[in-house]
C-alpha cells in the first residue's frame, strides 16, 4: 500500500531504446550495446484530470528525454547504476512521488542462452526539510485566528507522512494587499520534515485549509487558515526544488519580502535560508532589508511566577515630596 497522501496513480513509459557504452568488460565499452529502459512514475493525475493542462502534471516526453540521455551518456559499469540515476532523474520532478526503473540488457554477455537480463529499482523520496507558512485571520467556528494556527499545526503534526519539528511564535501582522479593512492577522512559520513530493505536499497543506473552511474568492482577501509552501528542501546543501509551476512556485515567490514570514521564521530557525534572485541569503539579513513595522511579536510569558514587580511610584506624590 502506499504510504498516506503518496500519490496511487501512474504514468508509465516502456521500452525507451538506445545505445549505450555501459558495462565491465572492456569489449562492451568498445563496441556498446542496446539498453532498454521502463519507467513507472507515481504522480497525482486528479489536477490535470480536471485542468487538461500539462504544467499540472509531468511530461513523459521530457521523461523519455532524460531517459536516453542516460542510456547514451557516460558509461557506467553496472545496470544497477544506470537505473539508479534514471530513478534520481525522475524524482527531481517536484510532482513525483514514488518511481519504478527497469533496465533491460538484452545483448548482455551471459554466456548461455537468455531472453533478457533486466534489474527493476523503486525508489521513493528521503524525507527532506519543508518550510510552511500559515496564516489566518478570520475566526473559524468560536475559534480566533491565534487559536485556529495551533489547531492548523496540531493537524499537520497528526499527518502520517509529516514530522513537525519546529514552529515560531504566533506573531500578529496588519494586512499587506488585498482588500482594505481586513481584521490583522495571525502569522507564525512551522518547519516540517516530510518525504512527499513538493505537489503532493502542496496537496495535503490544502486539504488542511479545507477543512478550516479556507476559501478563495478574492486575491489575497480575509481567510479562516492559509498554508504556504515557503521552501521545500535544503538550499544550504543546493538541494532544495526549484520550480517556476503558477501552481506550485518554489521557493515561495513574495516569501523574501514578507516579514510576516520571515520574522517567524527565524524565531523557528535562526540559521533559516532562503534561495533568491541573489543566491541563498540568511533569512535573518532579508528581515533587515524589510519593513517590519507591522508585525508585532507578542511579549514573551514570564519565565517564573514570582513577586510582583514594585508599583512605578505615583507621579503626583513623588512631586509633592
Ligand atoms: N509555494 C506555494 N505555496 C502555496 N500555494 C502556491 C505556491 N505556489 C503556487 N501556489 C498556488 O497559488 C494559488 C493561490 O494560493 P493562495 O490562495 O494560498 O494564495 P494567497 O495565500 O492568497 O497569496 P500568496 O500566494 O501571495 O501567499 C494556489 O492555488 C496554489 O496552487
Ligand atoms: N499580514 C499579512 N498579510 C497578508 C497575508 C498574511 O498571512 N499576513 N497573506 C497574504 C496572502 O497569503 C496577503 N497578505
Amino acid at each position: 500500500m502506499s504510504p498516506a497522501g503518496t500519490a496511487r496513480d501512474r504514468i508509465v513509459l516502456r521500452g525507451v531504446r538506445g545505445r549505450g557504452f555501459h558495462g565491465v568488460f572492456e569489449h562492451e565499452r568498445r563496441e556498446g550495446q542496446d539498453f532498454v529502459v521502463d519507467v513507472e512514475l507515481a504522480v497525482d493525475l486528479t489536477a490535470a484530470g480536471a485542468s487538461d493542462d500539462l504544467a499540472d502534471t509531468v511530461n513523459y516526453g521530457e521523461i523519455g528525454a532524460a531517459v536516453l540521455a542516460r542510456i547514451e551518456g557516460e558509461p557506467q559499469d553496472l545496470v544497477e547504476r544506470l537505473a539508479e540515476l534514471v530513478a534520481a532523474d525522475a524524482l527531481a520532478h517536484a510532482a513525483v512521488d514514488e518511481v519504478t526503473v527497469t533496465v533491460h540488457k538484452p545483448q548482455a554477455p551471459v554466456g548461455v542462452p537468455f531472453d533478457d537480463v533486466l534489474v527493476t529499482v523503486v525508489r521513493s523520496r528521503a524525507p527532506v526539510p519543508a518550510v510552511v507558512a500559515v496564516g489566518a485571520n478570520l475566526p473559524w467556528g468560536s475559534s480566533g485566528p491565534a487559536e485556529t494556527l495551533a489547531s492548523a499545526v496540531e493537524a499537520l503534526g497528526h499527518h502520517p507522512a509529516l514530522a513537525v519539528e519546529a514552529r515560531s511564535v504566533v506573531v500578529e501582522s496588519d494586512p499587506v494587499g488585498g482588500p482594505p479593512d481586513q481584521p490583522v492577522f495571525a502569522n507564525a512559520v512551522v518547519l516540517l520534515r516530510t518525504a512527499l513530493s513538493p505537489a503532493s505536499l502542496l496537496r495535503e497543506l490544502h486539504a488542511v485549509e479545507a477543512a478550516f473552511d479556507r476559501r478563495r474568492e478574492v486575491r489575497w482577501g480575509a481567510r479562516t487558515l492559509d498554508l504556504d509552501l515557503v521552501q521545500y528542501g535544503d538550499p544550504g546543501q543546493d538541494a532544495d526544488v526549484r520550480s517556476a509551476s503558477p501552481r506550485l512556485t518554489l521557493p515561495h515567490p513574495r516569501a523574501h519580502e514578507r516579514a510576516f514570514v520571515l520574522l517567524p521564521w527565524l524565531d523557528a530557525d535562526p540559521e533559516a535560508r532562503l534561495r533568491t534572485d541573489d543566491g541563498v541569503v540568511p533569512v535573518a539579513d532579508l528581515l533587515a532589508r524589510v519593513d517590519t513595522t507591522g508585525v508585532r511579536v507578542p511579549p514573551r510569558p514570564a519565565v517564573a511566577d514570582g513577586p510582583d514587580p514594585a508599583p512605578d511610584p505615583d507621579p503626583d506624590e513623588s512631586e509633592q515630596a
